[in-house]
């Protein structure tokens, strides 16, 4: 096992912990009747907030949004916005790109709240709700287990503020902790056959020249986050696509060098048809999916999850594969390729 195996293998554990913590840790912010949350980060951070924003939405019955801290503008934000939360996520806490996004919002009287993966955090300079992710410890730059954990916390915020206003029923609540605890349960399962898979199929999949990774609207964020660990620990090209926008042009692209990557969680009728007809170009597409298949070409998690959290489950076989390919290659997966590349850029800074 690496280090990111370990992450992950140790990641179900850590989300326990968050959902036992999560009652004291949102009890204030909840009471503050927030009608609209938005929430900005970059990379996986970003792609958290993506990907639970419709769930949220769900469970709080108020407006949610993620945005790149590119797109906030004071134009974006309402006349009055003392009642939007607005939540800064970074897992390494020193993002300044989200700190500024966060200080425009804060001048147009959000309420700011941060989720960083530790305590003092840069970003909670400006928080008005410090909501840390128990997110444990995480060394490896590119992030699996934060990307779940960061995942857990907006839902629970989201599902405490739904009870506060009325919109979420107790026992919608209860059922919803319950149906969590049971994908936690489920996780190992999956985690295992992703491993197995991919250690079978290690040698095909790590000669991908390039990536692209498809899946439904509903699994955007993880699409994306799936797409951007292959590529910053395989150190390839590789882009992630909503499936109709895939179909919109991008198939163009595909020969016989081109990989791809489906996420099938059975809403898109069309992923047999799409295999039949980019097989004349390339050989090399993969299923992914729930169910238990389980050839070279396809792969099934085989795991009872609800619809509403496979977002817990579906993107282990890629971050898998982006523990196992690198180091074919002679790569440390979790090492990043220029430790000093942000300070080059100064993109972060150190946590004070
Ligand atoms: N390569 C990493 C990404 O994996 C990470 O998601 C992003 C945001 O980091 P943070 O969440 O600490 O703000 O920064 C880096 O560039």
């Amino acid at each position: 096992m690496n280090l990111i195996q370990n992450y992950l293998k140790e990641t179900p554990m850590q989300l326990g912990k968050i959902v036992e913590g999560s009652q004291r840790l949102f009890d204030s912010v909840v009471k503050k009747d927030i009608k609209k949350i938005i929430i900005t980060g970059s990379g996986t951070s970003y792609h958290s907030g993506l990907q639970m924003q419709q769930i949220m939405r769900v469970k709080s019955g108020i407006s949610v949004s993620a945005t790149y801290p590119f797109q906030v503008t004071p134009e974006i934000f309402d006349e009055d916005s003392s009642r939007t939360l607005f939540i800064g996520i970074s897992q390494g806490g020193s993002s300044l790109s989200t700190y500024d996004a966060m200080e425009i919002a804060k001048n147009k009287g959000c309420i700011i709240a941060t989720m960083a993966g530790e305590k003092d955090a840069y970003i909670d300079q400006l928080a008005d709700d410090v909501l840390t992710v128990n997110i444990g410890e995480e060394k490896a730059g590119a992030k699996t287990k934060g990307y779940y954990a960061t995942k857990v916390n907006l839902l629970l915020l989201a599902e405490y503020i739904g009870v506060e206003n009325g919109h979420l029923s107790q026992s919608d609540f209860d059922a919803d902790q319950e149906s969590l605890k049971k994908t936690f349960e489920e996780y190992p399962i999956a985690l295992n056959r992703a491993l197995k898979w991919v250690e079978q199929n290690k040698e095909d999949l790590a000669k991908a020249d390039n990536i692209r990774v498809v899946g439904p609207g509903q699994l955007y964020g993880d699409v994306l986050e799936s797409a951007l660990k292959l590529l910053e620990t395989c150190r390839i090209p590789v882009t992630g696509y909503d499936f109709d926008e895939f179909i919109h042009g991008i198939y163009n692209a595909i020969d016989e060098k081109s990989t791809v990557l489906f996420m099938d969680d059975g809403s898109e009728p069309r992923v047999g048809k799409i295999v039949e007809v980019l097989g004349q170009w390339t050989d090399r597409l993969y299923v992914i999916g729930v169910s238990d298949a389980e050839d070279s070409h396809k792969f099934g998690y085989d795991v009872q999850v609800p619809k509403d959290f496979q977002t817990f489950v579906f993107p282990l076989v890629f971050q898998v594969m982006a523990s196992v390919l690198p180091e074919l290659k002679g790569v440390d997966p979790s090492q990043p390729k220029d430790p000093n590349f942000h300070q080059e850029l100064g993109s972060k800074k150190y946590n004070y």
